[in-house]
């Protein structure tokens, strides 16, 4: 799904307009059908309180159709206009106006005045700003806004919770709305998706505000969200006639002493995730744990007990996944200086192996053409120098992407796959995969995508999406605590047979 710029989409607002020759009042009130559709459709015209917060721009106009549209259907609705400028915008006022139809003078809001009351039973509709936000918010809408959070009445967004700007971070922590709910208009923004600013909600849904499908197709934009519909065209079906030779050959190089598990894990899901042939390299105390654990991985021993000192083989790797558990002692450091000289392999790059890159960035120059990067935050932050807020680092990511031709998957909640100053927002994933070993388990499925020939940035698209994919589905029986790694890998199978399953139709119970 795209996921466009507040650039676009005022230009998708404006496009709309004139091509249909109707006037931005029209559109707003469509929106604002919409918005009220949605919520006639959950409340059946329940009488609970609904406070509706209105600014003085378009999201605050939005509020008002949405608070016309109630009041004409009995709903129990009390409007209030946040005051915090003159500047009223045209629609806003025509709006303002309307609404008056009703024998209802909203509530004006300003600087020194008693917030309304209200019940945490009741509902709040938050539509002070929208994706106009472009400064800090005096004291007063920041009191509002922390009044409103405290209440702990459900609280559903317009388009965007208020308070978040669309390209960068609160300055005031406080002062965004906590919505429980986030309607937002034709497709979601980028900070819902981002660590410092996706917590101020917890649920988001796109709504069709009308905007031109014309205008919305043929745009392309910077940042995209994965899920399977986008996936599924990069899936590679596997042929009658392979034999294992056609799946690929990979090297998973790392593991010490105490760190060997990384390398069973990395192993078994690129295996899982379908390679043809497995070689784990790795120092001599790994190898009975290796053989053990895994019968179907073939092993190669460093001639060190503890740790990689030289890296070299007579194996034809198609994709070289490097640095699981495999420290940084100064001979591994030194092993793979000495190996990025000769190699031409894609690399798949984590763990120790960017920590070593971090403290030697000249060696990042002999990383080949399309090699993948999978940082967590800190291995990130090592990597790029530290960021103002999480806009910055995106920031930074690109360019370091960029510099060094690579791509680069940052790890997290929404994990982003930065490549050609294109973003990709992982949607699968869960935060029972914050256990160790999970970040393993993507580096030996990845190896697995490049080795059966992926295009590296379809590998870091699809594989990342598998990785998330198999960890939702690992949680069934299981819960957030008891997830471990091991179980995402258990569960690869499942995420492939997912991308064909078709969505479940509703029932003829459900029809009625
Ligand atoms: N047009 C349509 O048909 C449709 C519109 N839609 C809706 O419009 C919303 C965007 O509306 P919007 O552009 O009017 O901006 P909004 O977010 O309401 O802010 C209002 C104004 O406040 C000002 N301002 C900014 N920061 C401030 C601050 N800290 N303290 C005080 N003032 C501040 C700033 O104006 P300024 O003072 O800078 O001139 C800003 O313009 C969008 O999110 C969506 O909900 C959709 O439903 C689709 C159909
Ligand atoms: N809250 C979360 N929601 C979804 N995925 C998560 C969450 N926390 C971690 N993950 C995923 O788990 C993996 C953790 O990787 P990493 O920190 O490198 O683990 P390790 O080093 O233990 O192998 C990443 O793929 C990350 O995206
Ligand atoms: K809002």
């Amino acid at each position: 799904m795209k996921i466009y710029s507040a650039a676009q989409i005022y230009e998708a607002i404006n496009t709309t307009i004139e091509k249909n020759q109707i006037t931005s009042n029209d559109l707003m009130e469509f929106a604002g059908t919409q918005v009220f559709n949605w919520f006639h459709t959950r409340m059946q015209g329940a009488q609970v309180p609904i406070h509706i917060y209105c600014g003085i721009g378009n999201n605050g106009g939005l509020g008002l159709v949405l608070g016309r549209q109630l009041l004409h259907h009995g709903y129990n609705v009390h409007v209030y206009v946040v005051n915090f400028s003159d500047k009223r915008t045209k629609d806003f006022l025509i709006n303002y106006d309307r609404i008056k139809e009703f024998k209802i003078w909203p509530r004006l809001l300003s600087s020194g005045e008693e917030f309304p009351k209200m019940a945490k039973e009741d509902i709040i509709v938050d539509a002070i700003f929208g994706i106009g936000l472009n400064r800090e918010t005096s004291d007063w809408v920041k009191d509002l806004i922390k009044y409103i959070n405290a209440s702990e009445a459900y609280t559903v967004s317009l388009d965007v919770p208020s308070g978040l700007y669309p390209n960068h971070a609160p300055e005031d922590k406080e002062a965004v709305i906590e919505s429980n709910y986030t309607l937002t208009g034709q497709a979601p923004k980028l900070s819902f998706f981002l660590p410092e600013t996706g917590v101020y909600m917890q649920q988001w849904e796109a709504i069709d505000v009308g905007l031109d499908q014309e205008y919305l197709q043929k745009t392309d934009t910077e940042v995209q969200l994965i899920d399977k519909f986008e996936v599924l065209p990069l899936y590679i079906p596997r042929e009658k006639y392979a034999h294992k030779g056609t799946y690929g050959h990979s090297l998973i190089v790392g593991g010490s002493y105490g760190k060997m598990g990384a390398v069973t894990l990395a192993s078994s899901a690129c295996l899982r995730v379908g390679t043809g042939l497995i070689t784990a390299y790795i120092p001599e105390c790994g190898y009975a744990i290796l053989q053990t654990s895994l019968p179907e991985a073939m092993v190669i021993c460093d001639e060190r007990e503890k740790h990689i000192a030289k890296i070299q083989y007579d194996i034809e790797p198609k994709a070289i996944g490097m640095g699981v558990g495999m420290g940084t002692d100064a001979a591994t450091v030194k092993a793979l200086k000495a190996f990025l000289k000769t190699n031409k392999n894609r690399l798949i790059v984590d763990a120790d192996a960017l920590n070593i890159f971090a403290t030697n960035k000249t060696m990042l120059k002999s990383v080949p053409k399309g090699s993948i990067l999978t940082p967590h935050p800190k291995e990130l932050e090592r990597l790029i120098g530290e960021w103002t807020d999480d806009f910055d680092k995106l920031e930074k990511a690109k360019a370091f992407a960029k510099k060094y031709d690579v791509i680069l998957i940052i790890k997290g909640a929404h994990t982003i796959t930065i490549y050609d100053n294109h973003l990709y927002i992982n949607n699968t994933g869960n935060p029972g995969m914050a256990t160790a070993g999970s970040g393993d388990v993507l580096t030996g499925m990845l190896t697995g995508l490049v080795s059966q020939e992926y295009d590296p940035i379809k590998a870091a698209i699809f594989g990342v999406y598998l990785h998330g994919k198999a960890g939702d589905l690992a949680l069934s029986g299981l819960g957030y605590q008891a997830l471990t790694a091991s179980d995402i890998v258990a569960h690869i199978g499942a995420a492939y047979l997912d991308l064909f399953k078709e969505p479940e139709k509703p029932s003829a119970e459900a029809k009625k």
